[in-house]
This record gives structure tokens, C-alpha cells and sequence, in this order.
């Protein structure tokens, strides 16, 4: 892992004030929206708004993402152009479905970055699936592209192709959302969870979170600032779980010490999985600056 995606803050592409300040709200990435959230007579306008935004607003360490149009409307291949050139760090794929979505886009991308003389793969790709074949393609389209550095669910797409819609419990989604976390993780890439778009439910909202975290997912897209604070907290590791992965990893060390991989920390066994997950909470709480490191080997 190399870097927190907890946060990735959708932004309407045509809004030059939000495109502006986004930043300030603590999201990990923010995804500049040329698709959905743009009607189809301003499209030009966004990819004019972003480029510029892109181009002349310091973002910091902030990861710049832009959901582009699918090559398949009139705007895919203008957009990736642009945003290429402009130099964005990742592009967003939405409703992929098929491993050649992917390679179509990657193709322009290699073509863009050839002309202007950029480092040949530094465009990174995130491919949203939004659709049932998507999902039963999850991990040919995650495997798809060297560029790839996760997959997403798009969930307002994908109940309605489902011809459902969204419930509190998230019942409709567990099928998609499963199948996404065994492919990203089978690629190796990251796992990404879709939007929650009642923003005034701060406890459902904080409850679909705790539930993407114990599936595995790495974080969530969100549609509204006040939906950062949550996410960031339920994915940032507390003292508690910062003292006891500290404590797992001593043991394991006394162990090893006398020869042994195993061995009893009140009452339970650590071994090596245990050991692993002690070095991602410390990756983890480090990455998001809440412990520096004590121990020379989390990964
Ligand atoms: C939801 C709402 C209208 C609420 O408005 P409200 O006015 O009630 O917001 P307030 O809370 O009052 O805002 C307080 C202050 O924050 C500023 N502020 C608000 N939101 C901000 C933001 N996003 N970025 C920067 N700034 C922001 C605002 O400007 C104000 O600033 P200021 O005036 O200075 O105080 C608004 O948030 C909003 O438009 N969200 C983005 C919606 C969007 O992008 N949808 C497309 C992506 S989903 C999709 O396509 C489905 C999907 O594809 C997804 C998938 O693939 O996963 C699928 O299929 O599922
Ligand atoms: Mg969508």
C-alpha cells in the first residue's frame, strides 16, 4: 500500500468555486466529475474548467482524480486529451464493463502521453464498475492495465441496471460490492466504495462505512464535505488499536527471540496473519500521521 484513499470527494466539473476550494475540506483525492454531474450542454465548459483548475491550483498532496466521459459518447476521448495534457494523476473509467473498456481508454492515454513527451504509464487509471457484466468481469477489467491503481462500485448506476434501488441495509449491493473487494485484492490494487448520496443521514451514512471497512474495501467516494470527517476517523486507527498492534508486535518479537512464530498475548494466539495485521494498522496510523514509527519493518 502507498498511500490513503479513505476520501475520494466527487466534484461537479462546471462549478469553478468548488473546483477551487475543494481542497481545503481534508479529503485524500478529489475526483473532478466531467460525467453525471455535468448536463450534456455544459460538458465543454467542465473539461475547459477542470483543465485550468488542474493546471493553476496548487492541490498539494491531495490526489487529483477526473472522471471522464465513456469513449463512447461524443466527450470520452476530448476529455482524456485534455486531462492527460493537463496532468491530471488518474483518470476515472466510469460503467466499465469489459477488459477492451480499459484498454481503449489506456490506448488514448499512451497515445496523449507519447505526444507531449510525459513519462510513458505515470497516467494513472480507476475503473468504476456500475453494471452487472462489470461486476462479473471484476477481475479480468481490475487485471486489465499496469496503469490501474483500483476499482470502484457505482452504486446509483448499478441498483437501477439492477432494476432495484437502494436500501439502508445495502442488501442489493452485497453481491458487488464482494465480488469488487476479491478482485481488487486478487490484482493487488485498491478496493473502492461507492457514494451515499443522503447526506443528511450522518448515522446511516456511518454505518454503510463500518460495513464497506469490514468487507476490506480502502475507502469510499463521497459527494459533500461534511461526509470526510467520518470516513477519515472509521478508517484512521485509534489509540486503542494503535497500543495493541504495538503490543502484538512485541510478543511476536519475545518469540522469535526463543525460537518460536506463535505464541499467547492475553489468552490469544499470535501468529504470522495476526503479525501482518498489526504492521497494516501501524502502516496505517502512520500514513495518516497518528503514530511514528517504533518498529523498522511495517509494510
Ligand atoms: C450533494 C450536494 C448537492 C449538497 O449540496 P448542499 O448545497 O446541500 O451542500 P452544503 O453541505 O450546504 O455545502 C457546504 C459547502 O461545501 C461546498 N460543497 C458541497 N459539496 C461539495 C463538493 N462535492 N465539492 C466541493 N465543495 C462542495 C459548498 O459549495 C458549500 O461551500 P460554501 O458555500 O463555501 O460554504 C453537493 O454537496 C454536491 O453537489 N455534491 C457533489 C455531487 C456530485 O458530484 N455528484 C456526482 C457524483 S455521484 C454519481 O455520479 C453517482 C455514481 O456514479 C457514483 C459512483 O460512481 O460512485 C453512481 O453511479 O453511484
Ligand atoms: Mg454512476
Amino acid at each position: 500500500m502507498d498511500r490513503l484513499r479513505r476520501t475520494m470527494m466527487f466534484v461537479p466539473g462546471n462549478n469553478p468555486g468548488m473546483l477551487r476550494d475543494a481542497y481545503i475540506y481534508g479529503a485524500d483525492c478529489l475526483m473532478f466529475d466531467l460525467e453525471d454531474s455535468v448536463a450534456l450542454t455544459e460538458k465543454d465548459a467542465a473539461r475547459f474548467l477542470v483543465y485550468n483548475a488542474v493546471r493553476t491550483v496548487d492541490y498539494g498532496n491531495t490526489e487529483v482524480v477526473v472522471r471522464i466521459n465513456g469513449l463512447d459518447t461524443p466527450f470520452g476521448k476530448s476529455d482524456i486529451e485534455a486531462m492527460v495534457i493537463a496532468g491530471v494523476d488518474v483518470i476515472r473509467l466510469p460503467k466499465t464493463e469489459t477488459k477492451q473498456d480499459i484498454l481503449d481508454v489506456e490506448a488514448v492515454i499512451d497515445e496523449v502521453e507519447k505526444k507531449i513527451g510525459k513519462e510513458l504509464g505515470s497516467t494513472k487509471m480507476m475503473a468504476a464498475i456500475e453494471g452487472p457484466l462489470g461486476v462479473f468481469n471484476a477481475y479480468d477489467i481490475a487485471t486489465a492495465s499496469d496503469r490501474l491503481i483500483g476499482i470502484a462500485l457505482g452504486a446509483e448506476d448499478f441498483v437501477t441496471n439492477m432494476k432495484t434501488k437502494r436500501y439502508l441495509d445495502g442488501m442489493e449491493l452485497f453481491a458487488a460490492r464482494s465480488q469488487i473487494v476479491l478482485a481488487a485484492r486478487a490484482a493487488g490494487i485498491y478496493a473502492l466504495d461507492t457514494v451515499f448520496s443522503d447526506v443528511d443521514n450522518e448515522e446511516g451514512f456511518r454505518k454503510e462505512v463500518e460495513f464497506i471497512k469490514q468487507l476490506g474495501f480502502d475507502g469510499k467516494s463521497v459527494i459533500n464535505p461534511r461526509q470526510i470527517g467520518p470516513v477519515n476517523e472509521i478508517y484512521t486507527p485509534t489509540e486503542k488499536e494503535i497500543s495493541k498492534a504495538l503490543d502484538v508486535k512485541r510478543a511476536i518479537k519475545e518469540a522469535e527471540e526463543k525460537g518460536s512464530g506463535v505464541i499467547s498475548l492475553n489468552g490469544k494466539m499470535i501468529d504470522k496473519p495476526i503479525v501482518d495485521r498489526a504492521d497494516r494498522v501501524l502502516h496505517l496510523a502512520m500514513a495518516a500521521g497518528v503514530y511514528k514509527e517504533e518498529f523498522g519493518d511495517e509494510k
